[in-house]
């Protein structure tokens, strides 16, 4: 699904975490992704690094391979029966696809939130928060977990409107609000990298630019990849952009990346500036 936007929305003025001394959050490495469905090539030799402490958006036309490079990233690819990949994914340095890699701890490394809110409907929205540990291994008393649920909502910016019905199910949220419990319950498990894909694309402007502040505050602790349509929003919270473009049924590769502002106002190749100025995709 794409989200439409249009020109006259403004520039939020959030700040840059670009540079940061202090910043934690782990650089992710691609190297020479190529990946297929059954013998439908998509992706060929994609190389991209996404610095520690930055938000690196992943841009470009529909079916041009961000999501399958964003699903690479944290192992989530292989769900598909037909899928191959072929390149490594380094995390500080270590590859999570060489062997003796466990695809738990990838995951637990290198959260991932989706285009469609997905929150347990039934389930609380404090167990909604911790429901990542048990499946990661992580053990922890009442007090501990009651911390842990407070500071992870209150960054997804979401303890506010929540600390008096805890209990009350995640299905009963609205939209904007199931998505940061789902930013708040992927941050329970401490991931290093947070992947997002379209995380706004469902929802309206406000909780749109909530999420976008969200977005920008976590920036100093967790590395952040975000695919979307919306050029503003790539503008608003990203530090670094990669275009991504498969031209005439050719497998999707990146066309040019670099700093977010220089993407926009002087890129150095014509089919950037034409995608980001809207003339195709
Ligand atoms: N599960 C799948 N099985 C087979 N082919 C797939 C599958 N998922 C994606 N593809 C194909 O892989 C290519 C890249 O798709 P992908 O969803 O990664 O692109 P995208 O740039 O994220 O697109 P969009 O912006 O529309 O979400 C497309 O040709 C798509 O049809």
């Amino acid at each position: 699904m794409t989200d439409q936007t249009t020109q006259t929305e403004t520039t939020l003025p959030l700040p840059l975490a670009a540079a940061v001394p202090g910043v934690s959050g782990a650089t992710l490495e691609a190297r020479r992704i190529s990946a297929w469905f059954g013998d439908h090539k998509v992706l060929d030799r994609v190389s991209l690094t996404m610095p520690a402490g930055l938000v690196t958006a992943l841009i470009g036309p529909s079916g041009c391979g961000k999501s399958t490079f964003l699903r690479i990233l944290n192992r989530m690819h292989e769900l598909v029966a037909s899928a191959s990949l072929a390149g490594e994914v380094l995390v500080d340095g270590q590859d999570i696809y060489a062997a003796g890699q466990r695809l738990t701890e990838a995951r637990r490394k290198i959260g991932m939130v989706f285009q469609k809110p997905n929150p347990f409907p039934a389930m609380s929205i404090y167990d909604n928060v911790t429901s990542g540990l048990k499946l990661t291994g992580i053990r922890m008393r009442g007090d501990a977990k009651d911390d842990l649920v407070e500071e992870c909502l209150a960054k997804a910016g979401l303890w506010k409107e929540v600390r008096d019905r805890l209990r009350q199910p995640g299905g009963a949220l609205s939209g904007g609000q199931q998505q940061r419990l789902c930013i708040a319950r992927s941050l329970a498990v401490r991931p290093q990298v947070l992947l997002m894909d379209e995380p706004c694309s469902a929802l309206d402007p406000t909780s749109t630019r909530r999420i976008e502040e969200t977005i920008r505050e976590l920036a100093h602790e967790v590395t952040i990849v975000i695919v979307t349509h919306n050029m503003q929003q790539a503008a608003r919270v990203s530090d670094q952009c990669a275009f991504f473009l498969a031209e005439q049924n050719t497998p999707g590769a990146i066309v040019e990346h670099g700093p977010t502002a220089m993407m926009f106002a002087s890129p150095s190749d014509p089919r950037t500036s034409d995608y980001v100025e809207g003339r195709f995709g």
